[in-house]
Formats: structure tokens, C-alpha cells, sequence
């Protein structure tokens, strides 16, 4: 999300929703490869990796351990990228597949492209202003809407619309 404009939608994705897409991820992925592998980019890549790794048939699974949103106990708010574990492998990442969750200002996947500038980058969800940097993904939803995981959601009673209304 871009510096200083608060998200306005909310986009609640389920464990079910998150395999249907990952699935249709894969569906995209088929004629771009093989590949040698996955480099998951930790952490929200990792559920999805898992998936499209079951779905290619891809048994070799490395990570790109980064660090920039939520690191001043805010999970909306952006702090400095780094990336605190590179990825295993050598070269140009050629033959490679980089999975995310989502591509939002793109500076995550503008970093792990520097250092994999060959490998095919792919994610689940993609923002306009971060869209150009993927090579494959499946749904866009607007900047300002702020994408919820089920690993950030649990199930909560709420209150009926009538209550959430004022009296007549
Ligand atoms: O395009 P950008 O603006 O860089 O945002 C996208 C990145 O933000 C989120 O990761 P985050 O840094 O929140 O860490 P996490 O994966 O550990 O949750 C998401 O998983 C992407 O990696
Ligand atoms: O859970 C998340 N949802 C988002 O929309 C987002 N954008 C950057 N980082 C994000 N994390
Ligand atoms: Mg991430």
C-alpha cells in the first residue's frame, strides 16, 4: 500500500477461496514452465507456494526471507525492506519460479527480482501499482483495498444489521 493512504476496502479471502485461486495460479503456471523449483517469499508466499508446488508437481521449495510491512507493530504500515535470508540457489534464478501472496507498491517484488531477474514471478493477487512487475497472476483488486489472509482472520460473532442501525 502506498505510503500514507489508508485503505478503504476490505477484501476477506477464506482458506477455500485462497486453494480455489491458488489452484487457478497453477492452471496459469502449467505452460510457463517447468521449473526447476519454487522460491516462496516468506511469509505470505508460503501457503501459496505450497499449493501451487502440489499442483506442478514441484518437489524443490527454497525461500527469500523479507521484511517490511508490520515491523513497528503496525501491519499496515511500511518500514524498510530487507531481506534477512536470500534465496539458496546461484545465477539468475533462470528456470525458477518466484511465488507471493500479492504484489501491492510492488517494492517486495521489485528487491527479489533484483536478485532473480530470470526467474517467472507469480502471485495469487495484484494491485495496479505493483501489476507490472508480475509475470503471472490472477485477481486484481484496487490500491485501496487491503487484502485479509485467512492466517490473519477467525471467525467472531457480529451483531445483526438492526442493531448496527439507529432507532426510529
Ligand atoms: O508490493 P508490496 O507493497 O511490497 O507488498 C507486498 C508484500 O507485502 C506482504 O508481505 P509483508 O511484508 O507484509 O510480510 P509477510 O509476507 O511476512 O506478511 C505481501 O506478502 C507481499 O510480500
Ligand atoms: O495482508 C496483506 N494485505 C494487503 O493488501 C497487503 N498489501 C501489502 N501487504 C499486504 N498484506
Ligand atoms: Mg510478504
Amino acid at each position: 500500500m502506498a505510503e500514507g493512504s489508508a485503505p478503504e476496502k476490505a477484501f476477506p479471502v477464506s482458506w477455500e477461496e485462497l486453494h480455489r485461486t491458488g489452484k487457478a495460479l497453477a492452471w496459469r503456471l502449467v505452460d510457463a514452465g517447468p521449473f526447476e523449483g519454487i522460491i516462496a517469499i516468506t511469509r505470505g508466499g508460503l501457503v501459496p507456494a505450497a499449493i501451487v508446488a502440489r499442483e506442478l508437481a514441484i518437489r524443490v521449495v527454497d525461500t527469500v526471507c523479507v521484511t517490511t510491512y508490520g515491523t513497528s507493530g503496525d501491519d499496515k504500515k511500511r518500514g524498510e525492506l530487507k531481506i534477512v535470508k536470500p534465496p539458496s540457489l546461484e545465477g539468475d534464478g533462470e528456470g525458477w519460479l518466484i511465488v507471493d501472496d500479492l504484489v501491492d507498491t510492488g517494492v517486495t517484488a521489485r528487491a527479489v527480482r533484483a536478485l532473480l531477474p530470470k526467474a517467472h514471478f507469480a502471485t495469487i493477487y495484484a494491485k495496479p501499482a505493483g501489476r507490472p512487475l508480475v509475470d503471472t497472476f490472477v485477481t486484481e483488486v484496487s490500491q485501496d483495498t487491503w487484502i485479509y489472509f485467512p492466517w490473519d482472520l477467525e471467525q467472531r460473532p457480529v451483531d445483526p444489521i438492526a442493531a448496527m442501525r439507529p432507532r426510529r
